[in-house]
């Protein structure tokens, strides 16, 4: 047996081996060591191997859906190994084989599956083309059949793999990338990414001579990792991917760049200290499908840039919107009606996939009989109550599916199915007649033997006489051992216990024979026959895919429909130019945590690039400049908006830079994290971008802080030209409206009152005329001495006119300046300093006990001339 189990480890690599042995999955040497320290659970021994007891842990094969979802999760990958062979009949170790590996990306189970989250599996090749690296992608979701590859530069692949957000990444051995955790890294042999093999794979796969007709002919790095990932995927199932039916190339100006950090401090589906609610998309998530919340996260982390792709949306979301929510008879409205029926859905994209993969389980099979019948309800309503608006035309046509399918699974799958087909009792009575007798043959005992047990208890006057039945020893007639004297000499003696004996009669064991077959007999034709049930839904398989995935979307857009009837959200105009109108815009997610929030305009253009925004800590800047971004994605994904009217233009990238947190890990600290987020925005906006920035360079010193708020906030405005939010707490730039026309001051008002502080949460135009930081740390609990100490030094600054060095630092321009020449003020800033300290120098130079009057005097007049 070892020898066998040394062949299937080579076979299974670095996976975990679970070795079946009769009730359990066994793990051996480092394997069971690995096991038991992952899993937490009892190491034994097993047999010596040169001379050395072999380690060995095992979990019981009823539990292991549990067992790999814990492993799966920690990152680990396990190779499962089955009995084939037929355990009577094998001379020496009954055969065994790997069915099925199940990695972090690849996992297809119900069990193991996130229900509102996709598990997507990744590989990526990077390759010289034209002496620049390319990275090419290609990534799948195993659980609905999606296949799709996309390149792009090497610096861009960071993000790109955020928006994919792969649970595993398969890469050569050879390469080495960076993904930080929560992603499995599965290393391959370099040649799985060789051009012409991976175009074999490709073609032989979806049976073509060429990829063209996919449009992978431009994307030689991109074919690469398909043909190596659907190589690697394959190993993994015991099943042809039948269901990866085709592979679309992912055009990268297809969507509004997200990068990490962007993705991150909007909070879309994750918060910022990493839970899952409130979020964006936790707020919006009233699918009442889990397919429908997966496809709803897929949109959020992807806004279209296409207006017309967004507004496809948008229109049926404005038609589920324009019946009715309330019929006048008291009747449910149709959109709730609709959601209702939607409610009784269960996962049909996965079951789909599980069918594909022969993987379905006979409850699944049953639930989705149930769900198939109230299809055609789903569509009648469609049409009947929304007028068959052009995109929900097609959704109908998608749900309806042929009824055969319906018919098919009515007939053949039990009312209520058993767990397992292992365990019978899944296929329907009057589907199949064999099945039916042989099942009527096995289940006809319980009066046999009644009437058995009476007559043999007449038969040998021992009253006390039972015939039973168990799983190790068969039939028998069990008599206590004071009556075992009084026994027929028919009876054949088959165990002894310690009260009693146990006994077989010829009658018996023909009886026996009889049934026990009819019963394996049966068992094995409602295999048989569940296996060709499959056969013929493997057919509808990729129908049932397109139908799921219509629901999928209704779902979605009703779920945005619902959030927006219920919050007062209203369909943005998208346009194609660079502009953010705003009109009473609210946060998505803040608006439900407060209990009365203002709404604030925006107005971003070309003619007004940037708002510098001012005001006092949690005035509100944060809030604002958030909620014009998710706003903006909103618009893209193609919801409705928080906002009573918004117009909304092209967008390529959405950037932001909000309070950095120490990078300890990655070793750079708070201001070194600002600055490198400062650089790619500086790198990577355009006039299509939308920038936030908030407080950049509070991370060092005062002038060198401000002196790079002024030259980035400056840069952005000349070179970048990208529409920018740009929050500071340095009054001084918000001068730089006077020399750049294209940025505009506004502020959150406060007042004060004599309580205190008080927040008006309002968006102004102009500066802001004061910080009021005294008064919010006063609010946060600070000391009254200490407030008070603080205020008298406050009053001492002022009167000094401090801080009069930053204001000198950026004294106007001279005439002539232009806001297109990005480094005159930053010329003019330099010069400023290196004025400053030289005339610090003279001063430090001059002993002014040494001086006449009249030197004094001549020294003072220099120096005037010297520093305008
Ligand atoms: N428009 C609004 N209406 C009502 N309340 C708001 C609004 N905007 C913000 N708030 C409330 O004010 C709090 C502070 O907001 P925010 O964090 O945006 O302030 P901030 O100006 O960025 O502060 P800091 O400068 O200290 O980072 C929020 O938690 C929220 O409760």
């Amino acid at each position: 047996m070892m020898q066998q189990y040394h062949r299937l480890k080579a076979e299974a690599g670095s996976h975990l081996l679970f070795y079946r042995m009769g009730d359990f999955y066994e793990m051996f040497y480092g394997d069971a060591e690995r096991g038991a320290r992952l899993l937490n659970l009892t190491l034994t021994k097993r047999g010596t191997s040169n001379g050395a007891p072999i380690p060995m842990a095992g979990v019981p094969f009823h539990a292991m859906e549990g067992y790999l979802a814990r492993l799966v999760a920690q990152g680990v990958s396990v190779a499962i190994c089955e009995q084939i062979g037929d355990p009577a009949a094998s001379k020496g170790p009954v055969e065994r084989k790997i069915v099925r590996i199940v990695t972090p990306g690849t996992l297809t189970d119900e069990a193991l599956l996130p229900a509102k989250a996709d598990r997507m599996i990744a590989a990526v090749w990077i390759a010289k083309v034209n002496k620049t690296e390319r990275a090419g992608l290609a990534w799948m979701n195993l659980a609905n059949g999606e296949f799709k590859v996309g390149e792009c530069t090497r610096d861009m692949l960071d993000t790109e793999l955020h928006r994919i957000a792969p649970a595993e990444l398969v890469c050569a051995e050879s390469v080495r990338i960076d993904v930080g955790s929560g992603i499995a890294i599965s290393a391959i042999p370099d040649w799985h990414f060789e051009a012409d093999g991976a175009r074999d794979v490709l073609q032989r796969h979806f049976a073509v001579d060429s990829l063209s007709s996919f449009g992978l002919s431009d994307l030689p790095t991109a074919s690469c990792a398909a043909g190596a990932l659907l190589r690697y995927v394959s190993r993994t199932q015991s099943q042809s991917l039948s269901h990866i039916q085709a592979i679309r190339v992912d055009q990268s100006g297809e969507y509004v760049v997200l990068d990490p950090v962007t993705r991150k401090n909007l909070e879309i589906t994750e918060t910022i200290s990493g839970e899952s609610s409130p979020t964006l998309f936790s707020t919006l998530d009233h699918c009442e499908t889990p397919m429908g919340s997966r496809l709803l996260r897929r949109w959020l982390h992807n806004p279209l840039r296409d207006n017309d792709a967004a507004l496809a949306r948008q229109q049926v979301i404005s038609v589920f919107l324009s019946a009715p929510r309330q019929d006048r008879l008291g009747a449910e409205a149709p959109l709730s009606s609709l959601r209702q029926m939607l409610d009784r859905y269960p996962d049909l994209e996965r079951i789909a996939t599980r069918i594909a993969l022969r993987s379905v389980r006979p409850r699944e099979l049953a639930s989705l009989r149930d769900a198939l019948a109230l299809l055609p309800a789903v569509a009648e309503h469609l049409k009947l109550c929304f007028n068959a608006e052009p995109t929900l035309r097609s959704y109908i046509h998608r749900i309806d599916i042929d009824s055969a399918i319906a018919d098919l699974l009515h007939q053949a799958v039990d009312a209520e199915p058993a767990l397992m087909i292992r365990e019978g009792g899944v296929i329907a009575p009057g589907y199949d007649e064999e099945l039916d007798t042989l099942r009527r043959l096995a289940s006809d005992s319980g009066e046999f033997l009644l009437e058995l047990e009476t007559r043999e208890r007449e038969r040998t006057g021992i009253s006390n006489l039972r015939v039973e039945f168990n799983r190790v020893h068969g039939f028998y007639i069990e008599v206590s051992r004071g009556q075992s004297d009084k026994v027929p000499a028919d009876y054949r003696r088959r165990q002894t216990l310690k009260s009693a004996e146990r006994y077989i009669t010829p009658e018996l064991k023909s009886w026996e024979d009889k049934v026990l077959s009819a019963k394996d007999r049966s068992l094995s034709r409602e295999k048989w026959l569940f296996e060709n049930l499959l056969d013929e839904l493997m057919v509808h398989a990729p129908a049932l895919s397109e139908c799921a995935s219509a629901l999928a979307e209704v779902d979605a857009l009703a779920a945005l429909a619902e959030h927006a009837a219920l919050n007062d959200w209203i369909a943005p105009e998208l346009t194609q130019n660079n502009e953010i109108m705003i009109e009473a815009g609210r946060h998505p997610v803040v608006e439900h945590s407060i209990e009365r929030f203002t709404p604030n305009d925006c107005e971003l253009g070309p003619q007004r690039r940037m708002l510098l925004i001012t005001g006092p800590n949690m005035g509100g800047k944060s809030t604002y400049m958030r909620q014009i971004a998710l706003i903006a994605l909103l618009a893209r994904t193609g919801s409705f908006v928080p906002a009573t009217t918004a117009r909304i233009g092209q967008i390529d990238r959405i950037f932001t830079r909000i309070g950095a947190a120490d990078d300890l890990a990655g070793g750079r600290s708070t201001f070194m994290m600002e600055m490198t987020e400062a650089a790619a925005i500086l790198a990577g906006s355009t006039p299509q971008s939308l920038v936030l920035m908030d407080e950049i360079g509070r991370g060092t010193s005062t002038y060198d802080g401000l002196a790079l708020a002024w030259s980035i906030a400056h840069r952005l405005l000349s070179h970048n030209q990208a529409l920018t939010l740009f929050a500071t707490h340095y009054f001084e730039i918000t001068r730089l409206p006077s020399e750049a026309p294209a940025a505009a001051n506004v502020h959150l008002a406060a007042a004060e009152s004599s309580s205190g502080i008080v927040f008006l949460h309002e968006v102004q135009a102009g500066p802001a005329s004061r910080s009021y930081g005294i008064q919010v740390a006063q609010r946060a609990g600070i000391p009254a001495a200490v407030i008070r100490h603080a205020s008298r030094e406050l009053s001492r600054l002022e009167a000094q006119g401090a801080p009069t060095p930053q204001l000198d630092l950026f004294s106007a321009p001279s005439d002539g300046d232009d806001e297109l020449q990005d480094d005159l003020p930053l010329a003019s800033a330099d010069a400023a300093l290196r004025a400053h300290s030289a005339l610090q120098s003279e001063l430090a130079a001059i002993d002014p006990d040494q001086l006449t009057p009249r030197e004094a005097l001549d020294i003072l007049y220099r120096l005037r001339k010297d520093y305008p």
